[in-house]
């Protein structure tokens, strides 16, 4: 049987596209929405988590320590970036702010494969498969990135 879970988080972050023909060249901001789904074959049978492929607390607790501490109020830098985007990071960094390293650019596509990359390695012992992430970067944009095992 295949079932899964799915749970909704949000984070803030900057970036900017560098190098792109529009606005999105600009620092700006987004709070990010990000939908996780979680795919098990098979049902706990016993105990706290009977019924369940897998407790929503504890995918929000696997999200939160793998992705949203490291991303919330940060700054996402692309190391391939323009000269302002890698000066603004340098800036950010000396004065002991928060940035993300990424060696992509921070595009909604590149970010939510990101995340399923980061989950799937932080669960590669366990039965569970992230196997759709769902990145929304404004309430009417998002890109999703599915995993089928
Ligand atoms: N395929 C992608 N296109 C764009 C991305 C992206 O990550 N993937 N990112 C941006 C910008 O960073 C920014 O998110 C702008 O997005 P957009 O939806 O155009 O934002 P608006 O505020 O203009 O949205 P409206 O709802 O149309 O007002 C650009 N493109
Ligand atoms: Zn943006």
């Amino acid at each position: 049987m295949k079932l899964t879970v799915t749970k909704e988080f949000t984070f803030d972050c900057a970036h900017m596209l560098s190098y792109h023909e529009g606005l999105c060249s600009n620092l700006h901001g987004h709070t990010y929405r990000l939908e996780v789904t979680a795919l098990k074959y098979e049902l706990i049978n016993e105990g706290s988590s009977e019924g369940m492929i897998l407790d929503f607390g504890d995918l929000k607790r696997i999200v939160k320590e793998s992705v949203l501490d490291k991303f919330d109020h940060s700054f996402l830098f692309w190391e391939r970036g323009c000269d302002a985007e890698r000066e603004i990071a340098a800036t950010i960094e000396k004065h002991g702010m928060r940035i993300v390293r990424l060696k992509d650019r921070p595009t909604a596509e590149n970010i939510a494969v990101f995340i399923i990359n980061t989950l799937n390695e932080h669960l590669k012992d366990s039965p569970i498969n992230i196997v759709k992430v769902r990145l929304y970067e404004t309430p009417t944009s998002y890109a999703e990135v599915k995993n089928y095992v």
